[in-house]
């Protein structure tokens, strides 16, 4: 198949993959050297499990990324996926526990005997189920006469779904929206077929005639934050770097905030949730991801590349504390001719995360304590910076 043929077809079949596996049903993915059955373990039933099983020619493989088998302490370190057949009569429970964080008692003196490198369609499997927002897990079979797959799809499609998604990534709609912080504002919606999400622009005061003089403008990558963006989460500093990213762009006369639809650093609302839990237990917001069996960060900011790109713009000043963010864009295409930071002080929720974004994530931070937690406190915070001030900054 020629790469532009694999471009076309990924869009609708990747996207029809990812919402079968969603919806509890499974697919068959190919690779060079064979065709599995792969289901979801994340909204498994144990009726469905029992179907699997009995009905599989051959052993019923668990798959894990090497985050979560490390953390399980079943093998060896490993960054790629990991394959493990299990043992024949093995219960729903046992299989839920290694799988799921949280119920790892469930699994208990079950363990998996023979851990191999995963197929590239295991691999595949993997890569599509965490795209549809589940827990990456996943169970393969070589064939099932209980279960059929809804579609079928080479795994080179799903390889190539990053990519296919920033080349036919196409502003859809732009139009003018007045807020409360600049009347001046218009939005912009880019959407890709294959994309989980379509992706926002705001375009913040005169930003036309900003690029027009050559200026390079004042530029927001901020990913999707539920939680803080919207109900003021404290667990993180999302909704105050939004109000005062904005504040500055209305500030200095001109800017762009990109609203990423990365909610959970890319692993979505459910699993940032799931994190969350396990940060209440004492890991950290990096671990805590690992033991959730994902990267500490999963993010493509190839994307705002692209989409600044299509926006005609070449030359920015970065609003962030994140060095990946400024690398990343800068290796595409984007050149950032500075990087503005933007923080808050940290409250009593937020401190511990904040102090890790720093210490293993090497964010350029300085995590001085301020407001409490308490509504007062944050509440005044935020009324300062929706006054149009600038965020204030601590330390350099
Ligand atoms: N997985 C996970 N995601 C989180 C957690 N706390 C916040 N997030 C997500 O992290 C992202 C925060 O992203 P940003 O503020 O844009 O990025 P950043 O990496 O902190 O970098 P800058 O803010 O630009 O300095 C959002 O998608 C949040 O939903 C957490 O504990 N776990
Ligand atoms: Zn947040």
């Amino acid at each position: 198949m020629s790469s532009a043929a694999k471009t076309m077809d990924a869009g609708p079949l990747v996207a029809a993959a990812r919402a079968v596996l969603a919806s509890g049903a499974a697919v068959r993915v190919r690779d060079g050297r064979e065709a599995c059955l792969i289901q979801a373990i994340d909204g498994l039933t144990s009726e469905r499990f029992t179907l699997l099983r009995d009905g599989a020619n051959g052993p019923c493989r668990l798959v894990l990324t090497g985050e979560r088998t490390q953390h399980l302490g079943i093998a060896p370190r490993s960054t790629g996926s990991l394959a493990m057949a299990l043992p024949a009569d093995i219960g729903f429970d046992a299989v839920r526990g290694l799988a799921e964080p949280g119920f790892e008692a469930l699994a208990g003196e079950v363990r998996p005997g023979f851990f191999a490198a995963a197929s590239e369609a295991e691999t595949a499997g993997i890569e599509l189920v965490k795209r549809a927002g589940l827990l990456p897990a996943i169970l393969s079979t070589s064939e099932s006469g209980a279960l059929d797959a809804v579609l079928e799809l080479d795994a080179a499609l799903v390889f190539a779904q990053a990519e296919s998604e920033l080349s036919s990534l196409v502003r859809v709609v732009e139009t003018r929206l007045p807020i409360t912080a600049s009347e001046s504002c218009r939005i912009a919606v880019f959407r890709s077929p294959i994309g989980t999400a379509d992706q926002v622009a705001l375009s913040i005061g005169n930003l036309k005639e900003s690029l027009e003089r050559g200026e390079a403008p004042l530029v927001r990558l901020h990913s999707e934050c539920l939680t803080g963006d919207l109900f003021g989460s404290l667990r993180c500093d999302c909704g105050l770097q939004l109000q005062g990213a904005i504040a500055h762009m209305t500030d200095e006369g001109a800017g762009i905030l990109l609203y990423l639809r990365q909610e959970g650093r890319g692993i979505g609302l459910i699993n940032k949730l799931r994190a969350y839990r396990l940060q209440d237990q004492g890991y950290d917001t990096v671990d805590a991801n690992m033991h959730l069996g994902f990267q500490a960060d999963e993010r493509d900011f190839r994307i705002a590349a692209r989409i600044l790109s299509l926006m005609g713009v070449k030359r920015i000043r970065l609003l962030t504390n994140n060095p990946d963010k400024v690398r990343i864009i800068a290796q595409h295409g984007i050149e950032v001719v500075e990087r503005v930071p933007l923080f808050f002080a940290a409250n009593c929720h937020n401190r511990a995360y904040l102090q890790t974004k720093l210490e293993k994530s090497g964010h350029f931070l300085r995590v001085i304590d301020g407001a409490r937690g308490s509504k007062g406190d944050v509440a005044s915070d935020l009324a300062r910076i929706l006054r149009g001030g600038p965020g204030e900054e601590i330390g350099a």
